[in-house]
C-alpha cells in the first residue's frame, strides 16, 4: 500500500524531502504558508526527477502523488511520516509540533530537519514528546543519503528500528547518534571548517574561490570516499594510524588554527564574502548551480557504486533490493510463458549517459544492451556461480539501430527475444522502448566459451536447456523487423 509523508515547510530542505519521498513511491502532502511554495517545490522536484532516478541501474517505484494543503491538519491527515522543515527557530518549531500533534496519527513519526537543536529541546512542552526526533538531512536531500537520527530516552526503541527501515527504504543512510549534542555530528565539522574559512577570507589569506579550490582539487574528493579517519590511516603508511597520530598530533597544538574564535559578522566581512562569491559564481543562477552540483554528485556517486564502496555500496544494496522484489529478479523457471520477449532492463537514463547533443549517447545504447544480455544470461543460469565454475558467453557480433532519441531521466525498458540458441551459440534480439516508443534495437551473437581455454565450448546442460526453452517457444514468431540488417543494406 502506498504510504503518505507530510512535509511541513517546503523550502530548500522540505522541497528536497518531498522529492525524495515522492520519487520513492510515497504520496506527499505539503503545507507551507508561503504562496510561492508550490512553485519552489515543483522546481526542486524537476531537478530531482532529472538526477535521482538515474543513480540506480534499475527503475525506482512509480512516483507517488503530490498535493499542497492550506493547513497543517490537512497535510498530516493519514501521514505515517511527518517531516518538519520550518525555519531554524525553536519557537516556530514548538508551535509547529503543537499544531501537528493536535491531529496527526499517534503512531506517525515526526522527524525534524533541524541543523542544530537537540531532540530534548524540540520535545519540550510537546503533547507526545516521544513522537518527535531529529532526522537531519543534507542538501540536496533527494541525492545525499545521510540522515542524522537523534533521539532521547523518550523514544521507543521499536520506533527507532522502524524509522531506520523506512529511511533505508527511500535510499537514505540513517546514522543514529548515541547521544544528543548541539548541531549533531556532521554540522560540527562543517561549522569548524566554515569558521576557519571565514578567518582566511577576513585576514586576506585566500578568496572564497581559492578556499573552494583547496577543497575540490584535494581533500574534498578524498573525504567523499573514505572520510577522515580511514584517509589518515592510509596517510600513516605501513605504520598506520598510531604513526600518523605521533607525527601530526603535536601540530594540533601549534598555532595552525583559530577554531575557537568566530570572526565578527561586520558589514565589511559580509560584503567581502558576498562580493567574492558573486565574482566566483554570480554568472550562474542558483537553479543552474544546483544542476551542475547534481550532475557532479550523480557522476561521483555512480562511480562509487561501480566500486561498491561508501555511498555507492548503499546504492548497490538498494538496487539489489528493488530487483529482488521485481520481475528483474526472476529466474527462467519463474517465467510461465517463455514465448514472450523478456523484460531485461527497466531503468532511468542517468545524467552521465547524455552528451553534447542533449540526449543519450550512442555508447550507452551498447551499455544498456550489454546489461540486458548480462541479465538474460543470469536468467538462464549463466550467473556469477556458473561463471566462477568456468563457463561464460563472449559477444562475437553486435548490430545496433538507433531509431529515436531519449533524454536524461526517461524510463527505458529493454525486452529481449531469443532468435536462436543452443550448444555454443546464443543469438539475442533486444528492443529498447520509452513507454511504447521504440528507441533502438540490438542484435547480438554470442558464443559460449570455456574460461580456462578461452575457446568456444558447449554451454552446461542447465543453461543450454533454459536457453533452448526460450528459443523453441519463440521460434514461430515472425522475424523482427530489422533483424539481420547490415549497414550497407538498402533503406
Ligand atoms: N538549507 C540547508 O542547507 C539545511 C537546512 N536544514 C534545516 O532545515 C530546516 C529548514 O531550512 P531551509 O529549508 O533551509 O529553510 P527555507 O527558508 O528554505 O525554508 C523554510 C520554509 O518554511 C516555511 N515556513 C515558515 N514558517 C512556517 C510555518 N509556521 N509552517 C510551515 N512552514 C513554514 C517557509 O515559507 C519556507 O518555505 C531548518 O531547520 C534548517 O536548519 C537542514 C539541513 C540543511
Ligand atoms: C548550513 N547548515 C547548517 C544548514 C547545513 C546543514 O545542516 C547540512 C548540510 O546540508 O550541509
Amino acid at each position: 500500500m502506498t504510504q503518505t509523508a507530510a512535509i511541513i515547510g517546503g523550502g530548500v530542505i522540505g522541497g528536497g524531502w518531498a522529492a525524495r519521498f515522492l520519487l520513492n513511491g510515497w504520496d506527499v502532502q505539503v503545507f507551507d504558508p508561503d504562496p510561492d511554495a508550490a512553485r519552489k517545490v515543483d522546481e526542486v522536484l524537476a531537478n530531482a526527477r532529472r538526477s535521482l532516478p538515474g543513480l540506480l541501474d534499475v527503475a525506482l517505484p512509480d512516483e507517488g502523488r503530490l498535493s499542497c494543503h492550506g493547513s497543517i491538519a490537512a497535510a498530516v491527515d493519514g501521514a505515517s511520516w511527518i517531516q518538519e522543515s520550518v525555519p531554524e527557530r525553536l519557537d516556530i518549531k514548538h508551535a509547529t509540533f503543537a499544531e501537528i500533534q493536535k491531529t496527526c496519527l499517534p503512531q506517525a513519526v515526526i522527524g525534524s530537519s533541524t541543523s542544530g537543536f537537540k531532540p530534548s529541546q524540540l520535545q519540550q512542552g510537546a503533547a507526545a514528546p516521544g513522537q518527535i526526533m531529529v532526522c537531519h538531512p543534507f542538501n540536496p536531500v533527494y541525492l545525499l543519503p545521510l540522515v542524522e537520527v537523534v533521539t532521547t530516552a523518550e523514544t521507543d526503541a521499536a520506533v527507532v528500528k522502524s524509522v531506520k527501515r523506512l529511511l533505508t527504504g527511500i535510499g537514505m543512510y540513517p546514522l543514529h547518534l548515541k547521544k544528543e549534542i548541539d548541531a549533531h555530528v556532521a554540522d560540527r565539522f562543517l561549522e569548524a571548517v566554515w569558521r576557519e574559512a571565514l578567518w582566511l577570507v577576513k585576514d586576506g589569506i585566500a578568496t572564497t574561490e581559492e578556499i573552494d579550490d583547496a577543497i575540490r582539487y584535494g581533500f574534498g574528493i578524498r573525504w567523499a570516499q573514505m572520510g577522515l579517519f580511514e584517509t589518515y590511516r592510509v596517510a600513516g603508511g605501513e605504520a598506520g594510524m598510531k604513526h600518523f597520530m605521533a607525527q601530526f598530533g603535536p601540530a594540533l597544538k601549534w598555532p595552525w588554527t583559530k577554531l575557537m574564535d568566530v570572526p565578527e559578522f561586520t558589514d565589511d566581512l559580509v560584503d567581502l564574502i558576498a562580493g567574492q562569491s558573486d565574482a566566483q559564481s554570480g554568472h550562474h543562477s542558483i537553479r543552474a548551480l544546483e544542476r551542475i552540483r547534481d550532475n557532479n554528485l550523480v557522476a561521483m556517486m555512480r562511480a562509487l557504486k561501480a566500486q561498491n564502496w561508501g555511498a555507492g555500496a548503499l546504492l548497490q544494496a538498494q538496487e539489489t533490493d528493488i530487483r529482488a522484489r521485481s520481475v528483474l529478479g526472476q529466474r527462467a523457471d519463474d517465467i510461465a510463458d517463455p514465448s514472450q520477449p523478456v523484460l531485461t532492463i527497466h531503468r532511468a537514463v542517468p545524467l552521465d549517459w547524455t552528451d553534447y547533443n542533449g540526449h543519450m549517447n550512442e555508447a550507452k545504447y551498447l551499455q544498456a544492451f550489454g546489461d540486458a544480455t548480462d541479465r538474460f544470461m543470469e536468467l538462464i543460469g549463466c550467473d556469477a556461480a556458473y561463471i566462477a565454475s568456468g563457463g561464460s558467453y563472449f559477444t562475437a557480433e553486435t548490430h545496433i539501430r538507433h531509431v529515436d532519441e531519449v533524454h536524461a531521466g526517461a524510463i527505458i525498458d529493454v525486452r529481449t527475444r531469443v532468435l536462436g540458441g543452443g550448444g555454443k551459440k546464443m543469438h539475442l534480439w533486444h528492443e529498447m522502448y520509452e513507454g511504447d516508443r521504440l528507441l533502438a534495437t540490438g542484435e547480438h551473437f554470442l558464443l559460449h566459451v570455456s574460461l580456462e581455454t578461452r575457446r568456444p565450448s558447449d554451454a552446461g546442460p542447465q543453461v543450454d536447456a533454459a536457453l533452448r526453452r526460450f528459443a523453441k517457444a519463440q521460434a514461430d514468431h515472425p522475424k523482427p523487423e530489422g533483424a539481420g540488417r547490415y549497414v550497407g543494406a538498402p533503406r
